[in-house]
């Protein structure tokens, strides 16, 4: 039986994280996130905001507490349930994580070919992103040719071609100048739109001022604070 509750996509209670023995980098993190929405992590300079999203993308498991996400509960769940849920989360990674030895265009496929989907049915998806990405031209280079920017550009384009159900992007718009920047923003903001949630840790307050009304989750030294009301936002009800 799923206990879920109503409208909630994660859940976070009483969550502490600490590398080794010494002190917790993350401390009483209580919250939930409600599907469709948009979520900014901002925070300095190593409060918190790269273990949190490990946290949520499940690739680091709390030193204490419970986290659900879609419904389940991430701690308690077999590590051979784990790659199921992985699927439904789509991540940028601050050092991008592209496969070297595959071009442009293969490592934007790549979710796709995991899902099981045919070559055409790949070929014009990932197209119109490198277009969108402004890469068209670059479809065939290898990572290493590429600059950081355009680097970046590519995983954020295969974070999101599987439309994941939920999207975690780590500072994702810190190689790309501010024209580029907006542009990224406008497609998380249409990948929302279609129903997909974004957290997004960002250092940068030009972003934030380019959304109106962003909810924001803040991290000082490892502890969450809420200036915009964004955990404790009610859940959207259905039109
Ligand atoms: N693998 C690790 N082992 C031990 N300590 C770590 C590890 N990863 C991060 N830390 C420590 O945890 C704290 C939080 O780091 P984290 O990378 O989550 O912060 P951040 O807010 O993302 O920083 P930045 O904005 O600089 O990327 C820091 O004190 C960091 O040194």
């Amino acid at each position: 039986m799923s206990t879920r509750a109503e409208g909630e996509i994660v859940h976070f209670d009483n969550v502490g994280l600490r590398y080794s023995t010494d002190r917790e980098v993350l401390s009483d993190l209580s919250f939930t996130l409600f599907p469709g929405r948009f979520y900014f992590l901002t925070g300095a300079s190593g409060a918190g905001k790269t273990s949190l999203l490990r946290l949520l993308y499940l690739a680091q498991r709390p030193s204490r507490g419970v986290i659900r996400m879609f419904g389940k509960d991430a701690i308690t769940t077999p590590r051979s349930g784990l790659p199921a849920m992985r699927r439904r989360i789509g991540v940028v990674f601050q050092d991008f994580r592209l496969v070297p030895h595959l071009s442009a265009f293969d490592n934007i496929a790549l979710p796709l070919r995991v899902a099981g989907f045919s070559e055409g049915e790949i070929a014009g998806p990932v197209s119109d992103i490198l277009e969108w990405v402004g890469l068209a031209d670059r479809r065939d280079a290898r990572p290493a040719t590429l600059s950081g920017g355009e680097q970046q550009r590519i995983a954020i384009a295969r974070a999101v071609i599987g439309r994941p159900e939920v999207l975690v992007a780590d500072e994702p718009t810190g190689n790309v100048d501010p024209e580029m920047a907006v542009k990224l923003l406008r497609l998380f903001e249409l990948l929302n739109r279609q129903g997909t949630t974004v957290v997004v840790a960002t250092h940068d307050v030009h972003l934030l001022k380019k959304v109106s009304s962003p909810l924001i989750m803040r991290l000082d030294r490892g502890r969450l604070s809420d200036p915009t009301g964004a955990l404790r936002y009610p859940p959207r009800r259905p039109s």
